[in-house]
């Protein structure tokens, strides 16, 4: 067997595989990453790029629509099809290749999996691999859909994420089964293209953020034409003969029928059957410290929706790129800058994580809700706003409809959350992951006087609602 030693050793060339790889890289190490399927990973072919690539034609039309004025205007759904197409690279990972290469990282091409203390088995198409690391072995093997048990689910051969993202056709009837952030993005999706949409919810939509929220995105997707349903529990699915999907309901007589069935029941991170069971503990997940490394353990790191502490692909290559600082300074023999904060640690998955969801309205939050802010036992206040009474929302849009709740924690007179929904509200976070992770004091930010008018103005009016 080809035996190769290198530094840093990382299984998975997903956005979060490919960042610990580069930094390490640039820290002066050697980095080999191993991928079984495309270099760039889910977020590149199957999720953030082609979804978002689909979303934005439906929001750009509905945008320009909302303007007195305007008039006309129309999607081509072959044309937003081919557009995704671009986005997702045609599904062909060489221009990422060129940037490994360009990167100084060496691409080794198989299915990875740990069988030693810093050794890694590689399984390619032109025979087996062995990678011995001298320092680490990084696992960002992502995350996989988890398909829920439901009688004949599986046998009906349902859509994941992956057949929504890189859909060729648009189908006449999609029923979503699901209320989180893929439900929601995908009913949007093909509702815009054509679709007759049926939205099955066990529980409110987008139940992780404030839940007005989740009723305005339901009440648009309503408005739109999509049939939401937020008490639906799936007894038994079925494909018949003629190719269409019944979902039967608990409580319910009447099936619903679909062309195609989209299972967006949530994700499980890919941490089994890649020979690190003994780090994974009875609830599927791995124990990490800060610095992404799996408490007991001298090498082995764990990042991105393997680590499962934020999902996200921004918030995995922030830890990426804690964790191959982290790499770099403990193979020179450096002290660890470990406070919190610092440099070496992953702080913001804690209490400031951002996250937009590109439904119409935008959804989009950072920190903590009221309710977990009361959860962790901080004495905090929730201060709400109407977005629409800014002056500059009237001129983004007539009507424009929306809202922002702000939570503050009392005691030290910062922000610790705020929750944002309405058209564009994404391009607006940023400001309050700033204000959230800098604390700076309310007082002060009264100092930061926003631009009149644009939509920003909110934060002048939330201060005031605060009683500044
Ligand atoms: C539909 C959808 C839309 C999304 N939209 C957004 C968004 O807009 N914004 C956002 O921040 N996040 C979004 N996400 C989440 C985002 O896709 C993930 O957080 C992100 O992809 C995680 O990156 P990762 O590198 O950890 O894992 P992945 O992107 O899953 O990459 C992991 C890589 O590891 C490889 N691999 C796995 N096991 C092995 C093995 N044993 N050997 C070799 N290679 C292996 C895989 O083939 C894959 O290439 C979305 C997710 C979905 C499903
Ligand atoms: N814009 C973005 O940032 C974006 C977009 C898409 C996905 N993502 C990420 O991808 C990941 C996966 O998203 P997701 O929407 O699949 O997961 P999720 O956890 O957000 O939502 C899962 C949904 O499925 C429901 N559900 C779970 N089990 C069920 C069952 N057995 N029967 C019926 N319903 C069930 C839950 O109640 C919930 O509504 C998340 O981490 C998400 O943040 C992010």
């Amino acid at each position: 067997m080809d035996v190769r030693e290198t530094d840093v050793v990382v299984i998975g060339a997903g956005p979060v595989g490919e960042n610990v790889a580069d930094r390490v890289v640039r820290g002066g190490l050697r980095a080999a990453i191993v991928e079984a399927e495309l270099v760039g990973g889910e977020c590149s072919y199957w999720a953030c790029m082609p979804s978002k690539a689909l979303l934005r034609p439906g929001a750009a039309l509905r945008a320009a629509q909302r303007v007195a004025g305007v008039t006309g205007g129309a999607l081509d759904p072959e044309a937003v099809l081919a557009r995704r197409d671009r986005f997702a690279a045609e599904w062909d990972d060489t221009g990422q290749v060129r940037w490994l290469e360009g990167a100084g990282i060496e691409l080794v091409r198989g299915r990875g999996s740990v069988t030693g203390e810093r050794r890694v088995r590689v399984a390619g198409d032109d025979g087996d691999v062995e990678l011995r690391a001298r320092h680490a072995v990084v696992i960002a093997t992502g995350s996989a859909p988890r398909v829920p048990d439901v009688p004949g689910l599986r046998a009906a051969n349902p859509w994941t994420s992956r057949e929504a993202t890189a859909a060729q056709r648009v189908p006449g009837r999609l029923a979503v089964l699901g209320g989180g952030v893929v439900a929601v993005e995908v009913a949007t999706v093909f509702a815009d293209l054509g679709s007759t949409v049926t939205l099955l919810s066990r529980s409110p939509l987008l139940r992780s953020m404030e839940p007005f929220v989740g009723e305005a995105v339901r009440d648009a997707l309503r408005e739109r034409g999509v049939e939401v349903r937020e008490d639906a529990s799936p007894a038994e699915v079925s494909r018949g003969s003629d190719g269409s999907v019944a979902i039967r309901l608990a409580d319910d007589a009447d099936a619903v029928i679909a062309d195609e069935l989209v299972v967006a029941t949530g994700r499980e991170p890919r941490i089994r059957d890649i020979g690190i069971d003994d780090a994974v503990g009875d609830d599927d997940s791995v124990d990490v410290d800060d610095t992404m490394r799996v408490r007991g353990s001298e090498w082995l790191y764990v990042v991105g929706d393997a680590a499962a502490r934020a999902p996200l692909t921004h918030q995995g290559k922030y830890e990426a790129r804690a964790a191959g600082d982290a790499i770099v300074a403990r193979a020179r023999g450096e002290r660890l800058d470990g406070e919190r904060w610092a440099r070496h640690v992953a702080t913001a998955d804690h209490g400031a994580v951002p996250q937009v969801v590109f439904t119409d309205p935008e959804a989009a939050s950072v920190g903590l809700t009221a309710a977990e802010a009361a959860q962790r036992g901080l004495r905090a206040r929730a201060v709400d706003y109407d977005l629409g009474a800014v002056a500059g929302a009237g001129l983004l849009a007539d009507g424009y409809a929306g809202h922002v709740r702000a939570v503050v924690d009392e005691d030290r007179g910062v922000l610790v959350g705020m929750t944002l929904v309405g058209p564009g509200v994404g391009e607006l976070l940023h400001a309050a992951t700033i204000a959230i992770v800098g604390e700076v004091p309310l007082a002060r930010l009264w100092h930061a006087v926003p631009a009149y008018p644009t939509l920003s103005e909110f934060w002048l009016r939330l201060l005031e609602e605060y009683g500044l």
